[in-house]
């Protein structure tokens, strides 16, 4: 399909703070960035947009010096610079808040911060206050890190590359992780530091937020740039079209035709060893097979324990705690590997260490849990089932990676959550337990795991979808259930409820729409 000429963008008058001029970069024969011309002025926020694998993550790293390019130059306020290390980068100014959090738990925000500035942690802590007050991010400089939520973390990222009164700011998918509520008040933020003349790079498949944050958006394709575009004269439709270079297939949604009760979760409370974390409360609700239910709420409400409970990652003491039932048998007491053997599989929220082991390639992760599908006889690892079972998850979710033998750390962040979402579907669960199945995959690979997920309740699986985007759940699911504080609500059917309705409930207002939704029954 060809795509009609893109919009011309409005360039910033003066000399760019940052420009990359004809950047490459390669892994062996595998190309990741290939001639990239990109550039940045003071307070600009410039999205870098690209379908996973396009080489985002890459040029960042390139920038922040933590990957050195195979080709090309780098200007900084119009010098010709070599960002040979992270340390040499924010020295010229440039900071960035990665993915994946890289926070101590176990000490507080003035320690981590202590890590990476000169000053004891009780001096940083009075610059702490000081620049949370400034830049309007709230932050107890003495609380240990474990004991805050996802958004006080970031914002402890944040500050901490902040202080060091950067001129550029890299964000890595900054809100992937984050609660709606939090999301609104990050954009502040930013918008703040843009007034202050920041200027930032920001990297996320959440077009809307592109379309309502950023002025301009270079597209990355394979590597290479396809274009820059002005996001808010763009629709996001057309944005993803320009993304991933065709039209994103529309998913169908046939009616549900739920069966027996698969899973049968009855009184479940489960404390957690750490007082401050939310565990559950008398949580009950049953999972039919050929249908999906959503369970949605802001995270940190109880829906890590209630996942680990579910896969047996932890097991429940004998007494007093409720049941869990799989198939009409008890299986609370049964540990992952054995329920995994009734046909249960299972998508972590944590993909690496959990979901996949980093060093090893995606042969020996497709080994890790689908070993069943006859891949092991006789204690034997047979080799050509590995092989075809490998290349068949690869093919059937569009991994983008040099073969079964990339070591899972090499994929990007997008491509490996779809190779393990793609390596449990093909285990044709009795009952499947995914949370967050599309964190970080693009629209265009999104469209098809959501399809894939109804596919697989037509052929009889239970689903339990465990998300944080309520436009995902109302897209797949066929009951929604809202967890806060330990607590699970009464499901809805998806049909007779709301995104309105459902947000009400996620703040503990469970009975929210309970006429309409009655009336609507009628
Ligand atoms: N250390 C590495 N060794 C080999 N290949 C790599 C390495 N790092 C990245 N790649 C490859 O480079 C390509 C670009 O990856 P990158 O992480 O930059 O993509 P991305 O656009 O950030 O994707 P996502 O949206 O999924 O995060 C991918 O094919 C990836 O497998």
């Amino acid at each position: 399909m060809s795509l009609p000429p893109l919009a011309q963008p409005q360039y910033s008058q003066g000399e760019p703070l940052l420009r990359l001029e004809g950047v490459s970069k390669k892994f062996g024969t595998l190309v990741a960035n290939c001639d990239v011309d990109l550039s940045i002025h003071p307070s600009e926020i410039v999205a870098v947009l690209g379908e996973n694998g396009a080489g985002k993550s890459t040029l960042m790293k390139m920038i922040f010096g933590v990957m050195q390019p195979s080709a090309g130059s780098i200007y900084w306020r119009g010098q010709r610079v070599q960002i040979s290390s992270p340390a040499q980068a924010r020295q010229l100014g440039i900071g960035m808040v990665f993915q994946h959090f890289t926070l101590f738990e176990t000490i507080t925000v003035a320690e981590n911060v202590a890590l990476s500035m000169p000053g004891t942690p009780q001096e940083l802590a009075g610059k702490i206050r000081e620049a949370s007050q400034k830049f309007g991010l709230a932050v107890e400089p003495h609380a240990p890190v474990y004991s805050l939520s996802v958004g006080e973390r970031q914002r402890v990222e944040l500050l901490r590359c902040l202080l060091q009164d950067p001129s550029l700011l890299i964000l890595d998918e900054p809100t992937s992780v984050l609660p709606p509520t939090a999301i609104e008040s990050l954009f502040q933020t930013l918008r703040g530091l843009q007034e202050r003349g920041i200027a930032i790079l920001y990297i996320s498949h959440k077009l809307e937020e592109i379309r309502a944050l950023c002025q301009r958006a270079t597209i990355l394709r394979h590597g290479r740039v396809t274009g820059t575009v002005v996001p808010k004269d763009e629709t996001a439709h057309r944005l993803a079209e320009l993304m991933i270079g065709r039209e994103i297939p529309r998913s169908s949604h046939p009616k549900a035709t739920p069966g027996e009760v698969v899973l049968k979760v009855s009184g479940l409370s489960v404390q957690e060893a750490d007082p401050l974390a939310v565990g559950l409360k008398n949580v009950s609700f049953d999972l039919r097979e050929g249908e999906i239910l959503g369970i949605a709420g802001v995270s940190g409400n109880g829906q890590r324990t209630l996942a680990r409970a579910l896969s047996g990652e932890d097991t429940l003491p004998p007494s007093g705690q409720g049941s869990i039932e799989m198939l009409g048998r008890p299986v609370g007491h049964l540990g992952a590997a054995e329920r995994r053997a009734l046909r249960l599989a299972f998508v972590p929220e944590e993909r690496m260490g959990r979901g996949a082991a980093p060093t090893m390639a995606l042969r020996e992760n497709a080994l890790l849990t689908a070993h069943g599908e006859g891949m092991v006889r006789r204690g034997m690892i047979q080799r050509e089932k590995q092989e075809a079972f490998t290349l068949k998850c690869i093919a059937d979710m569009d991994v983008r990676s040099s073969g079964p033998a990339a070591p899972a750390s090499t994929l990007s962040g997008g491509n490996l959550q779809k190779f393990i979402v793609g390596r449990e579907m093909m285990l044709r669960p009795r009952v499947f337990v995914v949370s967050q199945p599309t964190w970080g995959i693009d629209v265009g690979a999104a469209a098809l795991v959501r399809q894939k997920l109804v596919d697989m309740r037509g052929q009889g699986s239970g689903i339990i979808v465990i998300s944080e985007e309520l436009e995902e759940l109302f897209e797949v699911a066929d009951r929604i259930a809202v967890m806060f504080d330990g607590r699970l609500s009464p499901s809805r059917s998806t049909a007779l409820t709301t995104p309105e309705i459902i947000g009400q409930m996620m703040i503990g207002l469970f009975d929210a729409g309970l006429d309409t939704a009655r009336e609507a029954a009628q």
